[in-house]
């Protein structure tokens, strides 16, 4: 055996400080990021080490939902670097821009805001179409080293994997991103698709994931991004998104989340009667306002 590995055997008691820190963080310790909707603050949380797949039908708003997450986790003073290959930058910002300013039209004054409150906070790999992944591993490294970034979003994981039928690349690609969040204390949204259902209607759940099931397996957290279309028709003041949590390893809750969507400022609302909030970027509590 390899003289390090013989170190890697060690008392349990060597652990006492980290089991007395997970019952009772320090109060010098920054809080675990999470989502600053009011419903989800206590309920989900982005750990550093681990990695979340973010999935749904195409077009049912995970990219959308992704983007005000991303807001918060910078509100968080997270360093988060997005690797959206389905989009080009001046589009992601553009949505990003109306969820902070709450509206459709942001003012120039309120985007040159944005644009200085986001440095420090997010980063844009500047890359549309496919990727190698091996080449976005990389890529992921240098950010770490050069930039501190502490969160990672990846939309999507079929652009880095050729084939949709190559379950082994998939599950190669999706092994390597959970051993880099643990080696670099990191977080990654994943995102990726699900199966086609017999209908719109129908609201998948974690095994109408695309590809091999040890993709669920292996990542710490899922969610299902779910728009629904007959909410919209009805106007009865149903949820018009759905977010569920149907795996979290490390936390207690798994179950779904109603948001209404607000065309104007494309935010998600916690309730038919919220308004959309104007992110307050001279702040950096943990609440949007
Ligand atoms: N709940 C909703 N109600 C109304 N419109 C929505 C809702 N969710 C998303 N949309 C609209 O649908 C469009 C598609 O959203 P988005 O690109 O985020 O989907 P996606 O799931 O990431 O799609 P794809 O898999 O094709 O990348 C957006 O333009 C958004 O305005």
């Amino acid at each position: 055996m390899d003289e390090p590995e013989r170190h890697n055997v060690r008392p349990a008691s060597d652990w006492l400080q980290d089991t007395i820190d997970a019952f009772y963080a320090p109060a010098d310790s920054t809080p675990i990021p999470t989502m600053l909707w009011e419903k989800t603050r206590s309920k989900v949380a982005f750990r550093k080490g681990e990695i979340s797949v973010w999935a749904g039908v195409n077009g049912h708003g995970k990219s959308m939902f992704l983007s005000q997450v991303t807001l918060d986790l910078c509100h968080q003073q997270e360093r988060v670097m997005v690797a959206s290959f389905e989009m080009k930058p001046v589009q992601q910002m553009k949505r990003m821009s109306r969820q902070a300013y709450a509206g459709r039209e942001p003012t120039v004054q309120f985007l040159q805001s944005l644009h200085s409150w986001t440095d420090g906070r997010l980063w844009i790999y500047d890359h549309v179409g496919a990727v190698e992944w091996r080449k976005l591993i990389a890529v992921m490294r240098y950010a770490i080293k050069t930039h501190g970034i502490t969160q990672f979003v990846i939309d999507s994981l079929m652009k880095c994997v050729k084939g949709e039928t190559d379950f082994d690349a998939q599950k190669d690609f999706v092994n390597e991103l959970c051993a880099f969040a643990q080696a670099h204390n990191v977080h990654i949204h994943l995102v990726h698709h699900v199966r086609k259902g017999e209908s719109e209607h129908h609201v998948p759940g974690k095994f109408d994931i695309k590809g091999a099931g040890a993709i669920t397996d292996q990542v710490d957290n899922v969610f299902i991004v779910w728009r629904n279309k007959k909410a919209e028709q009805d106007k009865k003041g149903d949820p018009t998104c759905f977010l569920a949590c149907e795996k979290q390893r490390n936390g207690e809750y798994e179950g779904k989340f109603g948001f209404w969507f607000d065309i104007e400022s494309q935010q998600y609302l916690e309730s038919v009667n919220a308004a959309p909030v104007r992110y307050d970027l001279s702040a950096n509590s943990a609440s949007r306002k």
